[in-house]
C-alpha cells in the first residue's frame, strides 16, 4: 500500500456578477481536465501569490478584465477530493472590474441567473458552491446575506 497522499491544490475562483444579478460561468476548453464542464472563472494560485492577486492575473489572462483587489469579496470555499488531488478553492464575488469582457482562451462563457447555475453541467467541486450562490444570492438581491 502506498503512503502517497494527494496534494492539495489552491485554486482561486470568482463569481462575477453583472448589474442584473447574473453570474458569469465559463466552460472548460478542450484539452483541459473536465473539458466541456462549467466552472467559475479563475485558476491556480502560483507560489508567492495571494489568491486575490492570482485571480487578478487569471481574469486578465482568460477574460481581459481586471478587478481591483478590494472589489473581490470572499464568499465561500470548496474543499473537494478529486482522485488525483485535493482542491481547496476560495470563491470570491465581484461586481466591478476594469476592461471589456473578452474570452481570450477560446472558452465559451455565459451569464446565468443564480437559481439556474445548477442546471449547468458543472465541474464536481462546484455543485455545492453553485447551490450556495443560488441560496445566498437570490434573483433580484444585490448582496448576499
Ligand atoms: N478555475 C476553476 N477551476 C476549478 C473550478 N472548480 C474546480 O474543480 N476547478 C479545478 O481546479 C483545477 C485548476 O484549475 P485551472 O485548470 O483553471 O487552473 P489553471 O488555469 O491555472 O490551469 P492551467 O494553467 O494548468 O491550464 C482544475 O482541475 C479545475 O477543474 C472552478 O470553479 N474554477
Amino acid at each position: 500500500m502506498s503512503d502517497a497522499k494527494p496534494k492539495t491544490l489552491l485554486v482561486a475562483a470568482c463569481a462575477l456578477i453583472d448589474t442584473d444579478g447574473r453570474i458569469l460561468m465559463a466552460q472548460r476548453p478542450d484539452g483541459k481536465d473536465h473539458a466541456g464542464k462549467w466552472e467559475f472563472p479563475g485558476g491556480k494560485v502560483e507560489a508567492g501569490e495571494t489568491p486575490e492577486r492570482a485571480l487578478q492575473r487569471e481574469l486578465y489572462e482568460e477574460l481581459n478584465i481586471e478587478p481591483c483587489e478590494t472589489c473581490m469579496q470572499p464568499f465561500s470555499f470548496s474543499s473537494f477530493a478529486y482522485p488525483d488531488f485535493h482542491l481547496l478553492m476560495p470563491l470570491y464575488l465581484c461586481r466591478q472590474w476594469d476592461g471589456f469582457l473578452r474570452p481570450k482562451e477560446g472558452q465559451a462563457t455565459r451569464w446565468v441567473w443564480p437559481d439556474k447555475l445548477r442546471d449547468l453541467d458543472l465541474v464536481p467541486a462546484d455543485v455545492d458552491l453553485a447551490s450556495e450562490v443560488a441560496d445566498r444570492i437570490p434573483r433580484g438581491r444585490r448582496f448576499p446575506s
